[in-house]
């Protein structure tokens, strides 16, 4: 199946209003109201994080953006194929998401995914409240998500196998030092040139997600993001730095739903036939102290420190 990038997210949240003021007030995106939740609206698209009132916070779904009709004709045969029970999203579903179709199934960790056909939108133009020119989005989707993966390998075979991710690269990180246990991560990339629209953590995370990332397009909207992180008084996860793999620099922050947010900045994209897979022995080429935000008192079970 071709995926062609990051769609949009689904969030569960007991006050919707929380991620709404958090959306427009730090992340300087549009809050809308609408359809009994919050979309939170970043570009021309109607959202690309929405939020519905629930039972509990948490990560709910990860929508995949499918280009058109015969792709997605294919993606569910690829999906009755391997045997993989999908359902189909139903027009209240559709409408929330602003999507043309969707099928919802889950990889072998219980994540949720969804496939989505296009899109749905007045092309109504983005106005930051918070003077945010322009998320980067488009051709290489809205950012990138983190999912937990504590069975590893039957998932990044899945998620390879039957939703056709590439692997650009692979972190072994050891959370209780060098002599400790090794815990994977695996960067994945759909079809465009973001170095990851998707990586996976071999671990468990209670609110479903490890982090969503978002970019802008100077650093200077990366510190004013932590201005307004500071002066909201939300809780920072990681200092700033920037990565080895992708070239982001960024930080990352706490969410109303329990898992973190990462801000960044001058992430690169990959022309995939140039490419050669590496394994990465370093987080980032400097900062990102994770340990100000990331508790890790069992390594297998990641959670906020806060
Ligand atoms: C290593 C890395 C490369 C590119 C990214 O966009 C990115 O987010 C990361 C970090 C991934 C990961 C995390 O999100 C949660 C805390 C983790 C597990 C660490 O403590 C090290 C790597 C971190
Ligand atoms: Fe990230």
């Amino acid at each position: 199946m071709r995926i062609k990038a990051l769609s949009y997210a689904v969030v569960d949240a007991v006050a919707p209003e929380a991620w709404a003021r958090f959306g427009e007030d730090v992340l300087g995106m549009m809050a809308i109201a609408g359809d009994g939740g919050v979309a939170l609206k970043m570009d021309a698209r109607a959202g690309r994080i929405f939020i519905r009132p629930g039972a509990v916070d948490r990560y709910a779904a990860s929508g995949w953006e499918i280009a058109d009709q015969a792709q997605f004709r294919a993606a569910l045969d690829k999906l009755n194929a391997a045997g993989v029970a999908f359902t189909r999203g139903t027009a209240a579903e559709c409408a929330f998401r602003h999507v043309q179709d969707l099928v919802r199934f889950q990889d072998p960790s219980g994540n949720q995914h969804e496939l989505a056909l296009g899109f749905v939108t007045d092309f109504a133009g983005f106005q930051s409240p918070q003077g945010v020119p322009r998320f980067i989005t488009d051709e290489l989707g809205f950012g990138h998500v983190v999912l937990p993966a504590p069975d590893f390998d039957r998932t990044a075979a899945f998620l390879a196998d039957v939703m056709g991710f590439g692997l650009a690269d692979i972190l072994v990180h050891r959370p209780m030092g060098p002599a400790g246990p090794a815990q994977r991560i695996h960067f994945l990339h759909c079809d465009n040139g973001r170095h990851h629209s998707l990586a996976l953590f071999e671990g468990e995370v209670p609110a479903g997600c490890v982090h969503l990332m978002v970019e802008v397009e100077s650093m200077d909207e990366v510190g004013r993001a932590y201005d307004r992180m500071l002066r909201a008084g939300v809780p920072l996860m990681a200092t700033l730095g920037k990565h080895t793999n992708d070239h982001m620099t960024s930080f990352y922050m706490a969410t109303p739903g329990g898992f973190a947010l990462e801000y960044g900045y001058g992430g690169r994209t990959v022309d995939w036939d140039r490419h050669t897979l590496f394994e990465s022995t370093s987080v980032s080429l400097w900062g990102h102290d994770f340990s100000v935000g990331f508790a890790a008192a069992d390594p297998a079970t990641l959670a906020n420190a806060a």
